[in-house]
Parts: structure tokens; C-alpha cells; sequence
């Protein structure tokens, strides 16, 4: 058996693989595309991040392929209806980047409400202005999740936890389903999420329904000091609107970990802003997020090829 590794990934899972298949491990394969269908014409599974566009043309090179591996959760860079007519299956991290996302949002409203490493550097510059580092609590304000599934979930039990009241939108979760009837989550509509939350949060899946989901309409609704974050995908906010509404308004703020473009250009108008915080794509990046990513991802792919069913397969 072939495995082609197009992406970075950690040692766990390229050791569980070569135990069982030949293991072609190229973190930059992705970025030349001939090399990369030329790789693949013999292999059983391929296993991705999210650069690698799995579309018709890369399944066509792939004749012997019966598994395509997500090291991750969203699968916006693969087509899975045309993986499903390959007959292809799809695995996916599911749920093994979660708490690292929500950490990381959890830590991004703290950021904002207490700087501390701008205080730091007002002090190693000889000032002590306690007055200008003079925080907010975050305790009894609301936090609006826009997507309640695996990483909403999580940030919802750790945001209440600090005290904050959770509301949440997500259409696909029933009133009676985990996250609103045992986590506490409050189900409200999209309009009460952007009109009545102090911090906003994301966890949608880029699709033709969630693209520009968050533009000049939905920013006009929004509280002028409200703090978003967005960690979900780039497409999502419209970064043209984004811009506009913190430049408008200097006590809202902007904390996003995924671009349209990424990396994005040097002249892109949110780097102009004090009011925004940006992270190159690691809101779901650990140490221990990557290796249960890798174990996980590895193990299922060898399932499928084993013909033993997967827990996370999409077919
Ligand atoms: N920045 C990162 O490092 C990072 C890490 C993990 C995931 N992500 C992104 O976050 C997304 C969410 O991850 P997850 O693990 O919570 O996925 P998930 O599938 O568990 O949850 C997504 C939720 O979004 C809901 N949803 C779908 N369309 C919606 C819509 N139009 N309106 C409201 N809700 C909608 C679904 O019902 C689901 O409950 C992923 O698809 C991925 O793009 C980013
Ligand atoms: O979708 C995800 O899981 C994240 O965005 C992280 S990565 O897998 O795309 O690097």
C-alpha cells in the first residue's frame, strides 16, 4: 500500500503508517501540482491540511485512491461530491482541534479586555500609566456563537465557566440537542446573536451559505464596541466590511486567525488598525491538538484501506 502525505504533519501518525504502507512524506508537495499527480498515480490514500485543492482534476490522477486523509476539520479545499463519484472516502479530524480553538478564543477575549503584553511594553519604556492599562472584566457579559458544533460547544462550557452568558445561532442544532439543553447555551436568532453580544464568535464551515455571512448588513447591527473573532474560514467575514466598521469604530475590535488570502498582501487595509488582533492560521494548532490530528487521521485512513469502518468517514 502507497500513502502520499501532501502536507505538514506530525511524527505520531507517519509512524503508525509506515507500519502498514510505503509512506511518502513531502510537506511542500502540495505546491507543485504535476509533482503532486504524479505522486499519487500509484497510491492507495493521500492525506492533506487545508492547501491541497482536492477537486476532479487531482481525483483523476488518482486512479488506485480509496482514501483521502483531512488532517483537520473543515473541508472547504475538498469536493466531496466528486470524491463520493470516485467512490473516494473522505476522513477528517473531527473534534481533534476543538479545545485548542477554543483556548485560543477564550485567550483572545482575555487579550482584549487586559493587554498585557502592550502594558509590558509601556513599562520597559519607562512609563507606569495605570490609568491607560486600566482593563474590563468579561465576567457577566454576553459571547454570541455564530455555529454551535464541536468547537462551539467547548467554548461555550469554558466562556461560562468565566462568568460570561452564552447565546448561540446554529439552524442545524435542535433545541433539545446537547449544546443549548445541557451546555446552556441561550438559542437565539442570528439577528439577537448580532445585536445583543459584547463578543462574537465563529465556528461555520465555509459553504456558497456561509460565505460573506458577515458583511456592511450584519456589521451595521452589531454593538460599536463589539469585540469579533473569527477563526473559522476567511471567506466567512468580508474583510472590505470588517475594515470600514472597525475603522468607524475604535472600541470594537477584530481578532481573526484565517484571511481570504493566506498569507494575505502586505497592503491588506486590517493591517492599518490597532484595533485588531491577527494570527497566522493557529487558532487550532498545538502540540497536542497535531499529534491527536495525526494519530487520529492515521489510524482511520488505515481502516478504510484495511476495509474496516472509520468513525469519522465520509462516503
Ligand atoms: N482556525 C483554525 O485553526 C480552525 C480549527 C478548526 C476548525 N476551523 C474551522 O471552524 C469550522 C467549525 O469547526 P467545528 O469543529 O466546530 O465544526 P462542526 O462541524 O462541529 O460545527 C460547525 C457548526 O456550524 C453549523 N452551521 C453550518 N452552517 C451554518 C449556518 N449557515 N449558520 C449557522 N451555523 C451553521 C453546523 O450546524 C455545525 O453545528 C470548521 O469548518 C473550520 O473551517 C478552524
Ligand atoms: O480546519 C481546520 O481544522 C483548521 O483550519 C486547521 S487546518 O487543518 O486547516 O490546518
Amino acid at each position: 500500500m502507497k500513502v502520499v502525505i501532501a502536507e505538514l504533519n506530525w511524527p505520531e501518525g507517519i509512524r503508525l503508517l509506515r507500519q502498514e504502507a510505503k509512506v511518502v512524506y513531502n510537506p511542500d508537495l502540495w505546491k507543485d501540482r504535476e509533482k503532486l499527480f504524479s505522486e499519487i498515480k500509484d497510491a492507495d490514500a493521500l492525506i492533506v491540511r487545508n492547501q491541497t485543492q482536492v477537486d476532479r482534476q487531482l481525483l483523476a490522477h488518482a486512479s488506485r485512491l480509496k482514501v483521502v486523509g483531512r488532517l483537520g476539520v473543515g473541508l472547504d479545499n475538498i469536493d466531496i461530491g466528486a470524491a463520493k463519484e470516485a467512490d473516494v472516502s473522505v476522513v477528517y479530524a473531527k473534534n481533534a482541534n476543538a479545545i485548542s480553538v477554543a483556548e485560543y478564543v477564550i485567550a483572545g477575549l482575555l487579550t482584549v479586555c487586559r493587554p498585557l503584553l502592550a502594558a509590558t511594553e509601556a513599562v520597559k519604556q519607562g512609563q507606569w500609566n495605570r490609568r491607560c492599562f486600566t482593563g474590563s472584566e468579561i465576567y457577566g457579559r454576553t459571547l454570541g456563537l455564530i455555529g454551535v458544533g464541536e468547537i462551539g460547544l467547548r467554548i461555550a462550557v469554558r466562556a461560562q465557566a468565566l462568568g460570561l452568558k452564552v447565546v448561540g445561532y446554529d439552524p442545524f442544532v435542535g433545541p433539545y440537542d446537547y449544546p443549548y439543553a445541557e451546555a446552556g447555551i441561550k438559542k437565539v436568532s442570528f439577528e439577537d446573536v448580532l445585536a445583543h453580544s459584547d463578543f462574537i464568535s465563529i465556528h461555520v464551515p465555509l459553504t456558497p451559505q456561509t460565505r460573506d455571512m458577515i458583511s456592511h448588513a450584519e456589521f451595521s447591527k452589531m454593538k460599536p464596541t463589539v469585540t469579533m473573532i473569527n477563526t473559522s474560514r476567511g471567506g466567512v467575514v468580508d474583510e472590505q466590511a470588517l475594515s470600514t466598521f472597525l475603522n468607524h469604530h475604535h472600541q470594537a475590535f477584530g481578532i481573526l486567525d484565517v484571511l481570504e488570502q493566506e498569507p494575505p498582501q502586505q497592503d491588506h487595509p486590517l493591517f492599518a488598525l490597532d484595533n485588531v488582533i491577527l494570527t497566522p492560521h493557529v487558532a487550532g494548532l498545538t502540540e497536542q491538538s497535531q499529534e491527536r490530528t495525526s494519530r487520529l487521521v492515521a489510524e482511520e485512513v488505515l481502516k478504510e484501506l484495511r476495509g474496516q469502518p472509520s468513525i469519522c468517514s465520509i462516503r
